[in-house]
């Protein structure tokens, strides 16, 4: 440990201690956060099983930045280069899409088999699988309706799909000893108002039931439904709503997917976690940074990251709280998006850890709210960057932007030849 890191973190320990927040327990606590990394970023949401098809769903990557991962063997190597850069143990989530397969598999028919490789990547290094079913960038969605689809052929596709993507799920949870979160996403709706908006979503409705008939071991497999406001394409009406979800969620006992990008372009998730907690099996969050609209930048310590952390750490929601990241921005160097985006999400729950929670309460309970504002601005400026550093390094990842170096050296020698 280099001097100035431990003179820092002893200097911030002091001052948190003067509060009563035990800066070692915290760490302790933060070790215990597993964040759900995204291998979509690496590759801008292609996969490999239809690279020729366009990304489609009304969702959008742009940017050119060289190096993007072409095979699975290069995604892989490329999160290794991230992990190497983001203290603590995480968990990866493949999209469907990612099969690493020599055969000509479709997404009906995909099988365990088929992520054998990622499951043994992720054997080796000691991280967990989360999992995605693909309803978009395919032939049968190119009309923009999946599980709620009028034709019934089409729809059987789907949940077929879907199936699949429940059972590579539980056998990723059962091969890694860490249950497995399958999350579905459809991007169904309408550009224009529609007439009817309610078979759809009985449409959706059946298919979910159909889909989740199938008895799986929860230590395995959780099942979680992400909602969604509008998407380019279905401006007016999306089938799968957060009422919807809410709904169906609360109802048949499954994880509430938030993404932070789905909502309402000024409204956050963040002051929604408290409610959903109250009613539902368990929340996965999808940590996302929107830009007007779910443009999926690179999450940045903005203050609703802040906000999220504080809520998942002063409600105690982080057992019940699936971390998962979703953002996909092909105009800077890909691993730095992930490093930069999951060492943030870190950092904001580290962040609400180290403010004086219960004094807080304390204060608002007895009604002082010059107590509770005057701690929240001052504590804005107590060091838990010296905090972060010690636990960084005592992690042995690179403190501060560091890792930057490794980054480009790893672009310099590895990326750029990818584009030669
Ligand atoms: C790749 C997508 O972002 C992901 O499946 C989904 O979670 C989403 O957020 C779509 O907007
Ligand atoms: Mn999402």
């Amino acid at each position: 440990m280099r001097k100035e890191t431990a003179q820092s973190y002893d200097y911030a320990k002091q001052l948190y201690a003067a509060h009563g927040i035990d800066t070692e327990k915290v760490l302790q606590e933060l070790e215990k956060v597993k964040i759900s990394i995204h291998c979509w970023q690496g590759d801008d949401v292609r996969g490999f099983l239809f690279r020729d098809k366009e990304l489609t769903g009304g969702i959008s990557v742009t940017g050119q930045y060289p190096g993007a991962a072409q095979t699975a063997v290069q995604l892989r190597q490329d999160l290794e280069k991230a992990l190497s850069l983001i203290p603590g143990k995480h968990k990866i989530n493949l999209h469907a899409i990612y099969a690493d397969t020599e055969e000509e598999v479709d997404l009906d028919s995909l099988e365990p088999k088929h992520f054998q490789n990622w499951v043994n990547w992720a054997k080796e290094q000691g991280l967990g699988l989360d999992f995605n079913p693909t309803c978009f960038s395919h032939k049968n969605s190119s009309d923009g309706f999946t599980l709620s689809h009028s034709d019934p052929k089409i729809r059987r596709f789907w949940i077929e799909h879907c199936q699949a993507a429940r059972r590579i799920g539980a056998h990723f949870g059962e091969q890694l000893g860490q249950t497995c979160v399958t999350n579905i996403w459809i991007p169904d709706g309408y550009k224009d108002v529609p007439a009817d908006r309610l078979a759809p979503r009985q449409r959706l409705k059946a298919s979910l039931d159909e889909i989740f008939k199938e008895e799986l071991d929860p230590q395995y497999n959780l099942d979680a439904v992400e909602s969604k406001l509008f998407g380019i394409g279905s401006e007016a009406y999306v089938v799968g709503s957060h009422e919807f979800y809410m709904g169906y969620g609360i109802l048949n006992k499954k994880l509430i997917c938030l993404d932070s990008g789905h909502f309402h372009p000024t409204e956050g998730i963040a002051g929604k976690l408290s409610s959903l907690s109250l009613f539902t099996e368990g929340i996965l969050l999808h940590v996302s940074r929107p830009m007007r609209w779910d443009s999926d930048h690179v999450v940045t310590m903005d203050d609703e990251l802040v906000e999220i952390g504080r809520e998942l750490v002063r409600g105690n929601l982080l057992d019940k709280t699936h971390v998962g990241l979703d953002f996909f921005d092909a105009s800077i160097n890909r691993i730095a998006a992930w490093v930069i985006g999951t060492r943030n999400t870190l950092k904001g729950i580290l962040r609400a850890m180290l403010e004086p929670i219960e004094l807080l309460k304390a204060a608002e309970h007895e009604g002082d709210y010059t107590t509770r504002l005057t701690l929240l601005e001052e504590f804005k400026a107590y060091p838990f960057g010296a905090v972060w550093d010690y636990y960084c390094e005592s992690h042995g990842v690179p403190v501060r932007e560091e890792w930057l170096t490794e980054v480009k050296t790893y672009e310099k020698n590895v990326l750029l030849p990818r584009n030669s």
